[in-house]
């Protein structure tokens, strides 16, 4: 049956040295040929024997190094801690990306005035309706229509349940509230074109321009730019989120180093920056006149949003400080404040000319995850780290699996933000939303092996929260009448988490905690230090190492 093997082998290898065999009568020059063929052949030989060493070795780096898993929902922190490790594990890596933030930060900026605008529109359509017969001045008035607010934090009326989930917002008319007049309109129609460079940008990112849901993250590859409508084609002003979206890959940067004209070449290594260290002290940004990218001397790429956000950001200020659209937000419930990626108490900075972003903006930018980024970080101690962050909405979370096979730890964020709901679905509290998936997680036989530290995430909005007098017990009836002071609502809620872990979990495991504000750099690399010994150290044990 298989006889006839032997033969293949013997003719291949008959032609294969018959390349090779000089002919009886070989001149000088075919034999210079033959010997070159020789060579080269040898040449390529090495090189694919080469290649196989290399992948079998780091085929064996992998598997020694150490794995961890950023988790939980969506706007939880997972990317800005992992910009954290970046500042701290690579921070050359860490400013080259500068540029790329700095078109992100202008977006969400440009978001963010998109979404004042729509309310302003929707007002002024509200208004005109109502008044047809009446004159110009003032063209709105205060109405009671809601708003498309993202974020339910303000005034709440709740429900019942362990954790609220229905909430409505007081919409009292106030005569006295300033009224919108023909200016706003004006002032309007000069931020327009602001949307037509975010759509320019989007057709740089998105060859799906148009397209409808958030690509399938399987494969690498392209941005999403996402509006809360998902409607680019229509240059009417949209209400929703206008939110940056990212799929895992990476060509996203390409395109927005393309725009901000810092596209590198991957083989350029005359970066004069000094080479990273594991944990390095945290970088200061560069003065925008000692940078390479000073924008000054920069010709701007068309879809650069810089010119005019230069150009209309004194007439952002004025929209946004304005009395009438103040009220306005006021009467709708809108707190922009509170959503990620807020700038627009920024816009006079940002508008600057050679406006560079500093590592505070940076950690504040708001940038979605979609699918798994895999991101490697190579430690002064010889270990090899890999980070897999993640998309955390709820749609998303199905593609987290296939991670949970090897991986040492998983960093699980939540924040503590009794008093929100879920973007993706308004009836649910973010934090029984975050109370279920660390149900999850600890239950999930797949990571029984893994190490599970806890991130109480953005300490600061607590604290601002509890500040503000929002009582706990109105969200989470279950607090009841104990302390509304930071003391006691975090020992609560880790109490609660602590005891879903122990329960849950396959196999008893150190339960490890930490409040963390990942927007205060200096000190969320103080936590990270002492989450990677304690990673490193655990991963060890398990190699027998030490
Ligand atoms: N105030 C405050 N903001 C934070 C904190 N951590 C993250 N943020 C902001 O929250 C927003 C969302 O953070 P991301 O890191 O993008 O959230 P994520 O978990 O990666 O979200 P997905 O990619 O959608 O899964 C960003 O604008 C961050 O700047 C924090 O501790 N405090
Ligand atoms: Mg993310």
């Amino acid at each position: 049956m298989i006889t006839d093997s032997p033969r293949i082998t013997r003719t291949d290898s008959d032609s294969w040295s018959a390349i090779f065999r000089p002919s009886p009568n070989e001149s000088l020059q075919e034999k210079q040929d033959r010997i070159a063929r020789q060579q080269e052949a040898a040449r390529i030989s090495k090189e694919i024997d080469d290649a196989i060493e290399k992948s079998r070795k780091q085929l064996e780096k992998r598997k020694s190094a150490v794995k961890v898993l950023l988790l939980g929902q969506a706007e939880s922190g997972k990317s800005t801690m992992l910009r954290n490790f970046q500042l701290a594990f690579c921070p050359t890596y860490f400013r080259r990306e500068i540029p790329i933030w700095k078109v992100i930060i202008q977006l969400n900026l440009i978001g963010s005035v998109k979404r004042l605008l729509a309310i302003i529109e929707d007002e002024l359509d509200t208004s005109s309706s109502r008044s047809n017969n009446r004159s110009d001045q003032p063209i709105a008035g205060p109405s009671s229509r809601p708003a498309t607010a993202s974020r339910a934090s303000a005034s709440p009326h709740v429900s019942t349940s362990s954790l609220s989930k229905h909430v409505s917002f007081d919409l009292k008319h106030h005569s006295t509230d300033p009224p919108l007049t023909q200016a706003h309109s004006a002032l309007r129609l000069r931020l327009l074109p602001l949307l037509s460079v975010e759509i320019n940008l989007a057709r740089q990112l998105l060859p799906e321009f148009g397209g409808e849901s958030p690509p399938l993250p399987s494969s690498t590859g392209w941005t999403k730019w996402a509006s809360g409508t998902g409607d680019y084609s229509s240059h009417t002003l949209l209400s929703g989120h206008g939110e940056i979206c990212v799929r895992a890959g990476g060509a996203w940067k390409s395109v927005l180093e393309r725009v901000t004209g810092t596209l590198r070449n991957p083989s350029d290594n005359s970066e004069d920056d000094p080479p990273d260290h594991f944990l390095s002290q945290p970088i200061q940004p560069r003065s925008p006149s000692s940078g390479k990218f000073n924008t000054r001397s920069m010709r701007h790429h068309p879809s650069d949003p810089t010119p005019l956000l230069e150009a209309l950001a004194s007439d952002i200020h004025a929209l946004w400080t304005d009395p009438a659209v103040k009220a306005l937000l006021k009467r709708r419930g809108v707190q922009m404040e509170h959503s990620a990626g807020f700038f627009l108490n920024d816009v006079t900075r940002i508008g600057q000319p050679g406006w560079r972003p500093g590592i505070d903006d940076i950690v504040r930018a708001r940038l979605r995850t979609f699918g798994v980024e895999e991101y490697r970080f190579s430690a002064e101690n010889g270990s090899d780290w890999y980070i897999y962050d993640v998309g955390g909405s709820r749609g998303s979370r199905s593609q987290w699996v296939p991670y949970f096979d090897d991986v040492q730890a998983i960093i699980f964020l939540a924040p503590l933000v009794f008093n929100q709901m879920l973007d993706e679905d308004k009836m649910i509290n973010r934090l029984e939303d975050s109370i279920s998936l660390w149900r999850e997680v600890c239950g999930s036989s797949l990571l029984a092996h893994a190490n599970i530290i806890l991130f109480l995430n953005k300490m600061d909005i607590l604290e601002s929260t509890l500040k503000a007098g929002v009582q706990v017990k109105t969200f989470v009836p279950t607090y009841g009448s104990n302390p509304n002071n930071m003391e006691h609502v975090v020992r609560y809620f880790r109490d609660k988490f602590r005891a879903y872990h122990k329960r849950l979990s396959p196999k008893q495991r150190s339960f490890f905690c930490h409040g963390t504000s990942a927007i205060d750099t200096q000190a969320t690399q103080v936590v990270l230090s002492g989450v990677r010994e304690g990673i490193l150290r655990g991963h060890l044990e398990k190699l027998s190492v030490i």
